[in-house]
């Protein structure tokens, strides 16, 4: 996997590492002349008193030498911004392909490991690039050479390279079979804390609320152990590995002058060439010690290739590379794209079945309905009974097992779910509202970038999150990044804002209203003023049908019943279709679907319902009867505009 993915990665660096292979050629060959040089200089000019031959030969030396270093670090230069390049692009094409993924994909392989493919498995195969592109010439030329021209010095002395570097080779072998293993535990750890780390930080509130602290350590502590023992076991494999090639060094360092000792006593070969062959034979060890050190390299870029192979090779609704223009492409054929600019449009469903992967039982079986053009459609059920999965079925976020679903004359057999046809046709409000690190203009923006001003205090006026936003302070994130970093802000400072303490924040320059920040998933705002800038965001955008599920669950009865109020003029012709565990919230809807284990039980107006259904009269006994039903409404009907929390 490894070799393919860098055959892909590396081809538009071809040049530059057609430059480096040069350079690194000219740079070896001139290193490998330098120890002949310096026996002819012992030999020829110290031994004989041949002044001129020393100065000309060391001043050749010298020139050479110079060349060599220059050569040697242009190399590293290109060597160091292929690797940098590859790292970049692999990155890229690592998130091109998980946006291609479909949800299910992505929950299938977790955020965690997703997030460690794309960064530290990355990292692995990008130091490989770059220490590989630093020694692949080198370390065979240089070996190589280094014994040819050792042997041309002393051929009596060569067989001390013929024991050495073997010595070494057997040695990264067996260290290399030991490290492969322990590589694929040590990212598969790495991917365990992450997992860890990132339910206990998002999860952090609920720890606290249980007291659970010493629980979640000791989960850390388990996680953190495993990857100390994995690293510490590698570690040990490394640590051998300086001492033994030392001595190897040492040894043979001592071989040579021992050996050489005799055969220059016997006239057989002359101080200089021995000097040269101890040169070469260093330079031979260097390189085979070089060599190894890539090796080492291999075994965790092998894994970590495999990790990323795994994301690149699997199946995706869509070619990677054409999901950005899929998001952008409008729909095609002149009518469908028409009807998108319709104010409603009829949502049918027809035998619609759903089943998550792996599980046996349907989570929505064989329904049936029309969500009429200009209509609400209220769903209602207990937890557990489907509402949300139909939702996500219908908004493309899941593909149906079985059924047809038209919204107008689009059939949904024929769309892509990562293609915009249903984004121009479909608002959505999550059941868990989301929000962006931001503003809450660039995060009402989301949905439409040319909104202007007064879209966004519309939007903010019907989702009765107006006056929160009016009065929304917070300190001008420019000043925060001047603040800590010292240099001018350049429109980050929302990162650096957790460095600041409270009164320090305060003191700085405010932003106000649409530019007030908001935090990375809306953390720094309540439930409901989360919930209500998530509906003015799928406001902005006006589209033929709303989805809203479970979006008013966080708002007070009286801002709730404002909100409704305010929506019916907003979404008048529009195909609304609503999840809602309240009965208050949907009492008022032209149909009403009663589901229950993922089918539809019963269907009708409130009152029809009533009459009519058990599992509805339930649901209403459940949360107090028609008695509590009339309570909500005088409630509503009685808070003034201002009454509503914030
Ligand atoms: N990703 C998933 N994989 C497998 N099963 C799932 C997944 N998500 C939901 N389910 C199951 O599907 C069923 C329906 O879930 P769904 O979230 O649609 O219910 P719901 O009616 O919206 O519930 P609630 O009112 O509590 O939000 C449940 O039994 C749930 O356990």
């Amino acid at each position: 996997m490894l070799l393919k993915i860098l055959k892909t990665q590396l081809k538009p660096y071809g040049k530059f590492i057609l430059l480096l292979v040069l350079l690194q050629l000219a740079s070896i060959f001139l290193q490998l002349l330098l120890p002949a040089l310096n026996a002819r200089i012992i030999d020829d000019g110290i031994a004989k008193g041949d002044i001129e031959l020393i100065w000309r030969l060391g001043g050749g030396m010298l020139l050479m030498a110079l060349v060599q270093a220059d050569a040697a670090i242009v190399a590293i230069y290109f060597g160091a911004k292929t690797a940098m390049g590859v790292g970049r692009d692999l990155r890229s094409r690592v998130y091109t392909t998980v946006s291609a993924f479909s949800n299910q994909q992505i929950k299938n392989f977790g955020a965690p490991t997703l997030i460690t493919r794309g960064t530290n498995d990355v990292q692995q195969i990008q130091m490989t690039v770059l220490m590989f592109l630093n020694f692949m010439v080198m370390v065979p030329l240089m070996a190589i050479g280094g014994i040819v021209m050792a042997i041309q010095q002393d051929i009596g002395l060569s067989w001390l390279v013929w024991v050495s570097v073997p010595v070494l080779l057997i040695l990264v072998s067996i260290m290399m079979t030991r490290l492969i293993p322990k590589f694929t535990v040590m990212q598969k750890n790495l991917d365990g804390i992450n997992q860890v780390l990132r339910e206990q930080l998002v999860g952090i509130r609920v720890v606290r609320a249980f007291a659970r602290e010493a629980h979640e350590e000791e989960r850390f502590a388990e996680a953190n152990h495993k990857i100390t023992d994995i690293s510490v076991s590698i570690g040990r494999i490394f640590i051998l590995l300086g001492p033994v090639i030392t001595l190897i060094l040492h040894v043979a360092t001592a071989a040579v002058l021992y050996f050489g000792a005799f055969r220059v006593d016997a006239g057989i070969i002359e101080v200089g060439s021995l000097t040269a062959f101890l040169q070469y034979l260093l330079q031979i060890l260097t390189a085979v010690m070089m060599g190894t050190f890539m090796m080492m390299m291999l075994p965790r870029a092998l894994v970590s290739a495999d990790r990323i192979g795994e994301l690149l090779n699997a199946p995706t609704q869509v070619a990677p590379e054409a999901v950005a223009a899929l998001a952008t492409q409008k729909s095609s054929a002149d009518d469908v794209a028409q009807e998108a600019q319709a104010k409603g449009l009829d949502l049918v469903c027809e035998n619609l079945s759903f089943n998550y992967p792996g599980a046996d039982v349907p989570v929505l079986e064989n329904l049936t309905f029309t969500a009429p053009a200009g209509k609400t459609t209220a769903i209602i059920g207990g937890t557990g009974s489907g509402k949300t999965t139909l939702l996500d079925v219908l908004a493309g976020l899941a593909e149906p097992s079985a059924g047809s679903i038209r919204y107008g004359a689009l059939d949904r057999a024929g769309v892509n779910p990562l293609g915009t046809e249903l984004v121009e046709r479909i608002n959505v409000v999550p059941q868990k509202p989301y929000l962006f690190s931001g503003t809450i203009a660039s995060n009402l923006r989301f949905a439409d970038p040319d909104a202007d001003e007064d879209r966004l205090w519309d939007v903010l006026r019907i989702a009765q999150a107006e006056e929160f936003a009016r009065n929304r302070s917070t300190a001008d994130p420019d000043a925060i990044e001047v603040q800590v970093t010292g240099a001018a802000g350049h429109g980050g400072g929302e990162a650096f804002a957790a460095e600041l303490s409270a009164a320090e924040a305060n003191q700085l320059p405010q932003v106000h209203g649409l530019e007030s920040t908001i935090a990375q998933g809306g953390t720094d705002v309540s439930g409901g003023q989360r919930q209500r800038l998530c509906i003015a965001r799928a406001l902005v955008k006006r589209k033929p049908i709303y989805f809203f599920d479970d979006a008013f669950s966080a708002l007070d009865v009286a801002t709730e019943a404002r909100l409704r109020a305010a929506l019916t003029d907003e979404l008048d012709g529009a195909t609304v279709l609503l999840v809602a565990q309240r009965v208050a919230s949907i009492r008022d809807a032209d149909q009403i679907l009663v589901l229950e284990a993922g089918k539809i039980v019963a269907r009708g107006t409130h009152d029809e319902l009533l009459d009519g259904s058990p599992t509805y009269r339930e649901i209403v006994e459940s949360q107090g009867g028609q008695e509590a039903l009339a309570l909500c409404e005088t409630t509503s009907n009685d808070q003034t505009p201002e009454g509503g929390a914030q």
